[in-house]
């Protein structure tokens, strides 16, 4: 196993070209969340230049958070892209309960089998086809009562499952790791999942083992959270402070503490 620690020095050493197609909300905030942690935003979306794009950079993102036909046509070539090239892609499916444009496309992209998956405990439980209490982007269920879907999940699609929230649960469907850390306002600053999201692929661009980089990547968020959070007084300041600590974080923070196995 390569630890949280070992991945941060790698990612930072690496600092690898992370293709992100994420949404509108997102983009400017993932792509400050990606350079302050150490890698290389490129936010490539459109299908004229997504599958080429792909090919060169270390890993591809996808989030159908503000999604259209159009949108879905981008992701279907950077995925094909990333693929035809040996690069991980990792899917974020923000709110892939909420209508029949989500539900499908969400489907169809699991069947690419994504590398590494990404959301909230109401989003891998719809994708699991359990009932969720998701209210839009954001969840209504505990990483707790999603650990059985991610397994399954994992094992049905052959991705790692990452399920983030007030603990975070990692699996590749054998094993299972959590993670503990973060701030009570990380909920509270818009596109914070999706920063990650694209911070799992930073990872997964320069640490092997899926299961790996994606813990590597959640424990970075969660010490970074944590620190920033220490005398905030609200989600400006904790935004701001994010960012900075995102930089700060050493591999001194990334020891055993916060991460044990299932
Ligand atoms: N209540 C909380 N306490 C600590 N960290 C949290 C809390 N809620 C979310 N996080 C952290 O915020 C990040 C984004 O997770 P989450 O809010 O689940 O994603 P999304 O924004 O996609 O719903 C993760 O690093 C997660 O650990
Ligand atoms: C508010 C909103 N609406 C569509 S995408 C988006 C951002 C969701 O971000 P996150 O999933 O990180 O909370
Ligand atoms: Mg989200």
């Amino acid at each position: 196993m390569t630890s949280p620690s070992r991945s941060l020095e790698a990612m930072r050493a690496g600092a690898p070209l992370v293709q992100c197609i994420t949404n509108y909300v997102a983009m400017n905030f993932a792509a400050n969340v990606l350079l302050a942690a150490g890698a290389a935003p490129a936010m490539v979306h459109d299908a004229e230049e997504s599958g080429e794009f792909a090919a060169v950079a270390g890993a591809l993102t996808v989030n159908i958070g503000t999604l259209s036909p159009r949108w879905v046509a981008g992701m279907v070539e950077a995925i094909d892209g990333a693929t035809g090239a040996g690069k991980p892609w990792v899917l974020d499916p923000v709110a892939c309960f909420a209508t029949g444009l989500r539900r499908e496309t969400t489907t169809k992209l699991m069947q690419l089998r994504p590398t590494i998956v990404r959301g909230n405990a109401s989003e891998i439980l719809a994708i699991a086809g359990e009932s969720s209490s998701g209210q839009g982007v954001d969840a209504g269920d505990s990483v707790q009562a999603a650990e059985a879907a991610a397994r399954k999940v994992a094992q049905e699609a052959g991705s790692v499952v990452a399920v983030t929230g007030a603990v975070d649960f990692v699996t590749d469907g054998a094993r299972g790791v959590w993670i503990t850390g973060g701030s009570p306002m990380m909920p509270r600053v818009t596109a914070t999942g999706c920063a990650l999201t694209c911070l799992v692929g930073a990872y997964a661009a320069v640490v092997e083992d899926p299961l790996d980089a994606t813990v590597g990547a959640l424990a970075h968020f969660a010490a970074a959270g944590e620190m920033a959070g220490d005398g905030v007084s609200g989600p400006g300041s904790f935004s701001v402070a994010f960012l900075d600590a995102l930089m700060a974080v050493g591999p001194e923070s990334l020891g055993a503490a916060r991460v044990r196995a299932a």
